[in-house]
């Protein structure tokens, strides 16, 4: 048996295990770890083929599993692939094609707006054919230069070779699966940010900068945003908390990296009273809740096929209860920034009407529309306390 086809029956073999119950990631390292006999080769190639046969979502394609797999990988690779190369050469000369082409070639009866088929329940402004077809592509890796280091980080990564593309001022996007850690020194110079979440930032400058904030994020990770709004204001009065201990150690760690000295933390669940946060005495309260993530999905295409609706509700449920907690402790006159990387409206915009209906007022609304830049897409709304 050639080893293109010993490719195909591992694949098989993997998708035929995995359940969805973990991150596909988690899962193919452990399987990695246990079945030594795959070079670093083999285990690119392998996850690449599971990769690619995910990113169809539940689209039924007619034949066995292998005959998917191959689709999957001619839809979504754009470079020459070895496995094509063997077994498909026709259509590995036009790997580069448009996808309408590609669609062609292979005529069969794929739909590919009904990747993400969940039409009905998208947040306003979000166009949902672009956005189902956009997850047959993997998208870039972006980081965010932090103040004064452009020039550092673009000689160091010319110097090392590195292929990026010039976004913006402050982003770049560079080749998914990019090193990055080992070339730049991470979260002092520039920090690992999806381009969406950059836009956040375009937030900030609605809010006011005649004196330091009080500033708390509720459910920090390890403290992406609080990173970005210390880099635009310089100067904060900073609390960040989240419900889990060990993303807090990420964050105090990449705080100390990023040289971020003066701040509090602790782990709190933002559904409960917090001792340490007085009601009305906040000026801005981010948050950044736990959402389906289903604007992230081009990243982890296994959730297109084993996501289960039901669970937005469950999250809807948990966002408002954050929600309705949390915006108690913002003062009159002060703000609420709600940030999701969810594409549906029960956690978007119904969030925001709930606000509204509790004394804030919309100040600025974004979808991040990050399907046309092969990066996630967000949701961000500012509201102001009355
Ligand atoms: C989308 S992430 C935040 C990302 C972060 N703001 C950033 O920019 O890197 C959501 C975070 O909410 C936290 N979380 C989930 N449930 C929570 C709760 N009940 N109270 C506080 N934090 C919670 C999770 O642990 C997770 O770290």
């Amino acid at each position: 048996m050639s080893r293109f086809y010993s490719y195909i029956n591992s694949a098989t073999a993997i998708i035929q295990q995995y359940n969805g119950a973990e991150p596909l990631a988690a899962f193919l390292k452990k399987y990695f770890t246990s079945n030594k006999k795959y070079g670093s080769k083999d285990r690119k190639q392998i996850s690449h083929l599971i990769y690619c046969y995910y990113r169809l979502g539940k689209l039924v394609v007619e034949g066995d599993i292998q005959e998917r797999l191959l689709a999957g990988l001619f839809l979504c690779s754009n470079q020459p692939q070895p496995i094509l190369e063997a077994l498909r050469p026709e259509q590995n000369q036009h790997i580069a094609a448009s996808l309408p082409e590609k669609l062609a070639m292979l005529s069969l009866p794929l739909d590919l707006s009904q990747v993400f088929p969940w039409h009905d329940q998208l947040s306003d402004l979000i166009d949902a054919v672009p956005f189902s077809v956009s997850h047959v592509r993997q998208p870039y890796l972006f980081i965010r230069i932090r103040p004064g280091y452009y020039k550092t980080v673009t000689t160091v990564l010319q110097q090392q070779q590195v292929p990026f593309t010039v976004m913006s001022e402050t982003c770049l996007a560079l080749p998914n699966g990019t090193r990055i850690e080992d070339v730049i020194s991470l979260n002092k110079t520039a920090v690992v940010q999806d381009y969406s979440s950059q836009q956040v930032a375009g937030l900030f400058t609605l809010l006011p900068h005649n004196k330091p904030l009080k500033v708390w994020d509720c459910c920090a990770a390890s403290g992406g945003k609080s990173i970005m709004l210390w880099d635009h204001f310089m100067q904060l009065d900073l609390t960040v908390s989240d419900i889990r201990a060990s993303i807090l150690t990420n964050l105090r760690n990449r705080f100390a990296e990023a040289g971020i000295k003066q701040f509090n933390s602790f782990i709190a669940n933002a559904v409960e009273p917090v001792p340490q946060i007085k009601d009305g005495t906040i000026d801005l309260v981010i948050a950044d809740v736990p959402c389906s993530g289903s604007g992230t999905w081009s990243r982890t295409p296994e959730q297109l096929y084993y996501f289960e609706t039901g669970k937005i509700g469950e999250f809807q449920k948990l966002q408002q209860q954050i929600v309705l907690q949390t915006s108690k402790a913002v003062k009159a006159g002060g703000y609420y920034l709600y940030i999701t990387c969810s594409v549906f409206k029960a956690e978007n915009e119904t969030q925001v009407a709930l606000l509204q209906e509790h004394g804030f007022t919309l100040v600025e609304q974004q979808v991040l529309k990050g399907y046309e830049q092969q990066a996630d897409t967000m949701f961000a709304t500012l509201l102001k306390k009355n």
